[in-house]
């Protein structure tokens, strides 16, 4: 990543989180030299502060090329671009990278720095104190989820492409930028890491209410993530822009459709979160509890199973009853051992395919360090799927109704206007 495109800190201010700053680009075009057609033409957009905005669109139509104008990595060739209430458009570009984030998809970590330094570099570039510098690079490493005493000696290579990416957001955020451009982010790593990555990034987002634009040709990533989707074809055209809910329930053409894809029904299971619906207590015991005390819950309770809990109160086991009969004095053989677990910040297609990977009924909920928080059961997953089919249902043909009656207006309107026109109305 060449140095310029790395961000700096947002001046003095950046002890506390900064809300995020509206984006607002205006017929903004770029024309590469020896092109015959701009790859980005005449594309005007409002992106609201603290609201995180995905451009979705087939390769090669201009997503990348827009993105980087926002923080002018790219030049534009016409049009503005304001950042808050500033027109950053001729500003010193170095500056405005100070208030600019990016994260990219190879992380683009310095290879021969530790990630402390890595983290520390922008703040370090902008005069902060050594102490105020160590105290923001464990809170960072510590925002996206790595322990700070582990990780802060370590060199990229030392890492897995995952945690590579973790550091890349925790730089791009170190100075506490309002603004954060992410340009395919975890389009390297496996689908799994991918997840979680994408459950962190929903998690920060609720605490730090950052703008955030995020460059992405993964439709199932951009519902999951977007508060709004920009929908782009050739040379950044906007085919749609609106929430994720619309553009599944109403796409306004045959290209946004083919790009939603079959089963819309099931990409609504992206748009809502483990958090939305009822997360339920379970009983549970911890791995050195007396066997006797957990056949007491087990008899006393209304269950007949226990969700076991290693010594850090991670989900470990089910146990039913019946497990517990054939135990014979230690757990070490009983139970079915906890395969997947989710975050609060999963989608339910994610809570899903947990309930039907460990085939139990219901999946345990995690917090930031795998502890247990609660259970949600496969009927309440499958009466919520229900109830959101049946508002989207609701819903676009509310929608419909009030299309039709808009367009009755206007003809109405229309008539009106020509029959004062033919009275002489001026040209
Ligand atoms: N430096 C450059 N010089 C000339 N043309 C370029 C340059 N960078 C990009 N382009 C062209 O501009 C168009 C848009 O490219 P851009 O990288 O913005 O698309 P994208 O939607 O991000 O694609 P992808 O999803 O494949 O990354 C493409 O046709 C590309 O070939």
């Amino acid at each position: 990543m060449p140095e310029t495109s790395v961000p700096t800190a947002a001046g003095t201010a950046a002890r506390t989180a900064t809300s995020g700053a509206g984006i607002r680009l205006e017929k903004l075009t770029k024309h590469y030299p020896g092109s015959p057609a701009p790859a980005v033409d005449d594309v005007t957009m409002e992106i609201n502060a603290g609201e995180l905005v995905v451009f979705v669109g087939p390769s090669g139509c201009g997503k990348s090329t827009t993105l980087k104008m926002i923080n002018r990595l790219i030049e534009p060739t016409s049009g503005r671009i304001r950042i808050g209430d500033r027109d950053v458009t001729g500003m010193d570009p170095v500056k405005l990278r100070r208030t600019v984030g990016y994260a990219i998809q190879s992380s683009g970590l310095f290879p021969h720095m530790t990630v402390a330094q890595n983290i520390a570099l922008v703040p370090k570039m902008t005069g902060w104190s050594k102490a105020r510098i160590t105290h923001r690079v464990e809170e960072m490493l510590d925002l996206v989820g790595l322990d700070p005493g582990e990780f802060h000696g370590r060199y990229p290579r030392q890492l897995s492409g995952g945690q590579q990416q973790r550091v890349g957001v925790a730089r791009a955020l170190a100075a506490d930028p309002p603004v954060l451009l992410m340009d395919e982010p975890f389009g390297a790593v496996d689908p799994i890491t991918r997840d979680h990555l994408q459950d962190e990034l929903i998690r920060l987002q609720h605490e730090l209410h950052k703008t955030i634009v995020f460059v992405t040709h993964d439709f199932d990533e951009a519902i999951k993530l977007g508060d709004r989707i920009a929908v782009l074809r050739e040379r950044s055209h906007i085919a749609q822009f609106d929430t994720p809910e619309a553009i599944l329930t109403n796409p306004t053409d045959d290209f946004v459709s083919g790009f939603v894809g079959a089963g819309a029904a099931l990409k609504r299971l992206n748009l809502t979160r483990v958090r939305d619906v009822g997360v339920v207590d379970f009983a549970t015991a911890g791995v050195d509890d007396p066997l006797q005390s957990i056949f007491d819950l087990l008899r006393d309770g209304d269950t007949n199973e226990v969700l076991l809990l290693d010594r850090h109160r991670r989900p470990y086991k089910w146990l039913r009853r019946g497990d517990l009969m054939r135990a014979k004095g230690t757990l070490a053989r009983a139970g079915t051992l906890v395969h997947d677990t989710v975050t609060r910040d999963a989608t339910l297609r994610d809570a899903l395919e947990a309930v039907l990977t460990d085939n139990a009924g219901r999946v345990a909920v995690t917090g930031r360090r795998g502890e247990y928080i609660g259970v949600v059961d496969m009927e309440t997953l499958m009466n919520n799927v229900h109830e959101l089919l049946e508002a989207d249902r609701l819903e676009a043909v509310e929608h419909r109704h009030q299309l039709e009656e808009a367009r009755a207006r206007r003809t109405r309107a229309a008539q009106e206007g020509l029959g004062e026109g033919g009275a002489g109305a001026p040209a």
